[in-house]
């Protein structure tokens, strides 16, 4: 089984490390095993011959460095190494006196060093706590500074494990070989420079261990393309018809914002939605047919300013007539008391960009406990601070677990890596996205490609049975199994950012505006 969905933090990282030693397994051998790996990855990316510089710190992390210089001196590399602790872990000490009797070079100030066309870090695992300070932060800044690329053993020295906090001063890796399982750490957004290009060296940790120590159902899960393509509704089924492929209201757009209607309308197409109904102020209702022409435009009264100023649905149609809606993009704050009304909707509701600033202006929370169903908000950092100012959006995925629950509502906090949660505290992260999707309009794509498939795979659910289960967000069991809305917002997550990355090779990270970008979401599945 893949384990690049599971997220552990230090302490649960090492509860499944002593289970492993409980059972029988030698730390030695452990060791032995995960450096041999770490060695054969290397050995792809620094050819032989070449010098390779080994930092190694007095724990664990330490002794997995000390092993892989033993490995690359044998394998024909020049190797060094920096070791400046005078106190080590026993066997990290006795893999330091094995180099040293190999008369591979030991330094322990950082004046001595010769150069190196790579270094490798093993100052400092998940074992580090506290602040690093005087000559080991010298060091890290000394080769940060350095034009040799760095690679990390299980984490950059200095960052926090769990919040990827900086901790001093902290290893700025090329790489980042994560050892067993990902440290929560690496998916916050602070961490981000630091790490480079990221790979997990899976270690044969048993599944069992892993289970009894995250839980059956854990709480903190990285999406990846398995997860994802898992929750997409295809195939789709031979006998079915556009009623029972969903159908999805859109509420956005403004004379002022006619392009972010359409963005979010061509999210939506892309869904693959059985039928889509679009509603905006009636000016721009033209401009709207002529690029959708297969959706329900829905011409609505405007403000002076040419704001929605009224839902004006077609006769024998209420807002519960659609499987899901999806409002905000280009509304304009304008008309404020159009959210009160949609609030009332009995479906799955996702709100965004101006319809999360008028939620916020009318009372965040108060105003979502009126709500029956599902509902989902997809902030960016500053809508989230305007709807929740008392949470701390320094480590992200608290903020997204806490506001979900005091929300109690699904919560998708945009970023370079979205962190989504359901009030349970039950949370997704996009482990992989672009800066090219940092772009105005990139938002509203995710917003009508979140509205629709929610719409899709409500509808191919059945309908109805979520509506009771608005605290369990369970939407069905299909296909024998249980796809909740949050695996729903996750999928989207990962379809509009991988639409990101393919544009971005394609084009170039300069070349992904927001139009662009909708034309990418289906060559995704594709691929
Ligand atoms: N789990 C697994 O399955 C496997 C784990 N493995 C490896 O073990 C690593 C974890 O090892 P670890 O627990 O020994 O901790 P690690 O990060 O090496 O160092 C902590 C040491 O640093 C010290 N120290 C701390 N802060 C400091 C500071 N600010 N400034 C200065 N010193 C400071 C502290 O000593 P102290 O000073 O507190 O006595 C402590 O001794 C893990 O990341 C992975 O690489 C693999 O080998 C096998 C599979
Ligand atoms: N640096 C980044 N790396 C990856 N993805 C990003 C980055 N910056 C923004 N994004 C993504 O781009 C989108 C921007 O959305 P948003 O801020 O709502 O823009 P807009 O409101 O203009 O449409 C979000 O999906 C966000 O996750
Ligand atoms: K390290």
């Amino acid at each position: 089984m893949n384990k690049d969905q599971f997220v552990v933090t230090a302490s649960q990282m090492r509860d499944i490390e002593t289970r492993i030693f409980t059972a029988g397994m030698p730390v030695a051998a452990l060791m032995e095993k995960v450096a041999g790996l770490i060695s054969q990855r290397l050995q792809a990316i620094i050819s032989p011959g070449e010098c390779v510089g080994i930092l190694a710190g007095s724990g664990h992390n330490g002794g997995d460095a000390l092993v892989v210089a033993r490995e690359l001196h044998f394998r024909g590399y020049q190797v060094w190494i920096y070791q400046p602790f005078s106190k080590l872990k026993e066997l990290t000490a006795q893999h330091f006196q094995y180099a040293r009797n190999l008369a591979i070079p030991c330094y322990q100030e950082i004046t001595e060093l010769p150069n190196c066309d790579f270094l490798i870090d093993g100052l400092f695992g998940f074992g580090l706590e506290r602040e690093i300070t005087d000559t080991i932060a010298t060091a890290i800044n000394y080769f940060n500074a350095g034009n040799q690329p760095i690679i990390s053993i299980d984490i950059p020295s200095g960052l926090h494990t769990d919040t990827g906090e900086v901790l001093g001063t902290a290893i700025q890796a090329q790489y980042t070989f994560c050892l067993g399982l990902w440290k929560q750490g690496l998916l916050q957004e602070q961490a981000i420079p630091y790490i480079g290009q990221a790979q997990l060296i899976d270690f044969d940790i048993p599944l069992a261990d892993i289970y009894t120590v995250l839980g059956d159902s854990p709480q903190i899960k990285r999406i990846t393309s398995t997860t994802a393509l898992s929750t997409l509704p295809l195939p789709l089924p031979l006998t079915t018809h556009k009623y029972k492929q969903g159908h999805l209201l859109l509420i956005c757009g403004s004379r002022r914002y006619a392009g972010g209607a359409i963005l979010t309308a061509l999210g939506a197409r892309a869904s693959g939605v059985g039928m889509l109904s679009i509603a905006v102020p009636a000016t721009i209702k033209p401009l709207l047919v002529s690029h959708l022409p297969e959706a329900l435009i829905i011409g609505c009264p405007e403000t002076e300013t040419g704001a929605i100023s009224h839902l004006q649905l077609p006769e024998n149609t209420d807002l519960n007539s659609f499987t899901a809606i999806a409002c905000g993009p280009g509304l304009t704050q304008d008309h404020p008391a159009l959210i009160p009304e949609i609030i009332q909707c009995e479906c799955p509701l996702v709100l965004d960009a101006d319809a999360l600033n008028i939620l916020a202006q009318i009372g965040t929370i108060s105003t979502l406990q009126q709500r029956t169903a599902a509902t989902i908000l997809t902030p960016h950092t500053g809508e989230f601070h305007r709807l929740f100012p008392h949470i701390s959006p320094l480590n992200r995925i608290k903020a997204v677990q806490t506001a979900a629950q005091e929300s109690v509502a699904i919560i998708l906090l945009k970023g370079a890596r979205t962190a989504i949660s359901n009030p349970q505290g039950h949370v997704w992260i996009n482990p992989e996205s672009t800066p090219a999707l940092a772009r105005g309009g990139s938002g509203d794509v995710l917003t009508g490609l979140l509205g629709g498939l929610l719409a899709q795979i409500l509808t191919k659910a059945g309908g109805g049975f979520w509506k009771d289960q608005v605290l369990d967000q369970i939407v069905s069991v299909t296909m024998n199994k249980v796809i909740s809305i949050e695996d729903i917002v996750a999928t989207a997550t990962w379809w509009h950012s991988q639409a990101g990355i393919l544009a971005a090779q394609a084009r170039t990270e300069l070349g992904v505006d927001a139009f662009t970008l909708t034309q990418y979401l289906i060559p995704v599945l594709k691929r």
